[in-house]
């Protein structure tokens, strides 16, 4: 692979992460190239979440947790306030008020962006124009998920963060929001993808980096993977190349 000429959106370099004894990333490296969409896939438990979180700047670190990370030459732990204007999150425990409206919340989200989305664009992006006016809290799992992922895209972020973006969402929705992912990387949006689903990967992701029990067991084109390790699908390579499938929870060290 010829090396990339740009500077990089995303840089992780020995990222170390613990929580007590146990050690969530263990040197853990990477890059995203601006406009890459980056699939970060691995078993329950693999240091998925702790990962992008350190990227986005959610999680505290102590002097003894080794190791840089930078979005766009930002430092997320010194850099939060410029972070916030660049960086969209989806995470999975999305905690959002429940009482206002889909409509509200976006009009809300828009405020904290010097330029926003429109609020037609994201209920399309999403497809929930006929929901605008219902609560939060009472919408479906799959609406509520879909609003996140609205929020995420308000600030046209130059990175995304997406954690489990199409868990639980209908096979019509799943399409929409794949489209919606390509559409906002046309414009130029980098994304992080953690994923559990191939078919999500196999489709969306340029890259993916595969992390097993903290660490970068493996990473490339989706195609490369599958080819290296001599399978057909990326399902199968996932298994060849940790010896499980990847919805089995990861033992307990
Ligand atoms: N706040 C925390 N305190 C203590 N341990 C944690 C904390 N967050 C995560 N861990 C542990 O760190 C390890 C990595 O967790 P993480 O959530 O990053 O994995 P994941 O790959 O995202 O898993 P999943 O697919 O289940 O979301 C796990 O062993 C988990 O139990």
């Amino acid at each position: 692979m010829t090396e990339p000429h740009s500077d990089p959106a995303v840089l992780v370099e020995h990222l170390h992460q613990r929580y007590r004894t146990r050690v969530a990333v263990d040197d853990v490296s990477l890059r995203v190239d601006p406009g890459e969409i980056l699939g970060v896939l691995g078993a329950n438990g693999a240091g998925k979440t702790t990962t992008v979180e350190l990227i986005a700047g959610l999680r505290r670190r102590r002097a003894h947790d080794r190791g840089t990370v930078r979005v766009f030459g930002l430092d997320p732990q010194r850099d939060r306030a410029r972070l916030r204007e660049i960086l969209g999150v989806q995470l999975q425990t999305a905690t959002l008020h429940g009482d206002l409206t889909v409509r509200e919340l976006i009009d809300l989200y828009r405020t904290f962006y010097p330029n926003p989305r429109s609020r037609e664009d994201l209920l399309g992006l999403v497809d929930l124009h006929d929901h605008q006016r219902v609560r939060f809290d009472r919408l479906s799992g799959g609406q509520q998920q879909r609003v996140s992922i609205a929020l995420a895209l308000t600030g046209r972020p130059r990175l995304v963060i997406l954690d489990e973006l199409t868990t639980g969402l209908d096979p019509r929705a799943r399409r929409r929001m794949w489209d919606t992912i390509e559409q906002i990387r046309d414009e130029g949006c980098t994304v992080i993808l953690v994923s559990h689903a191939m078919d999500e990967v196999e489709r969306l992701c340029d890259r993916v980096i595969l992390l097993d029990k903290g660490r970068v067991i493996a990473s490339g084109a989706p195609t490369a993977l599958v080819r290296e390790a001599g399978v057909t699908d990326l399902e199968a390579a996932f298994v060849a190349l940790t010896g499980r499938a990847i919805e089995l929870e990861e033992e307990s060290a």
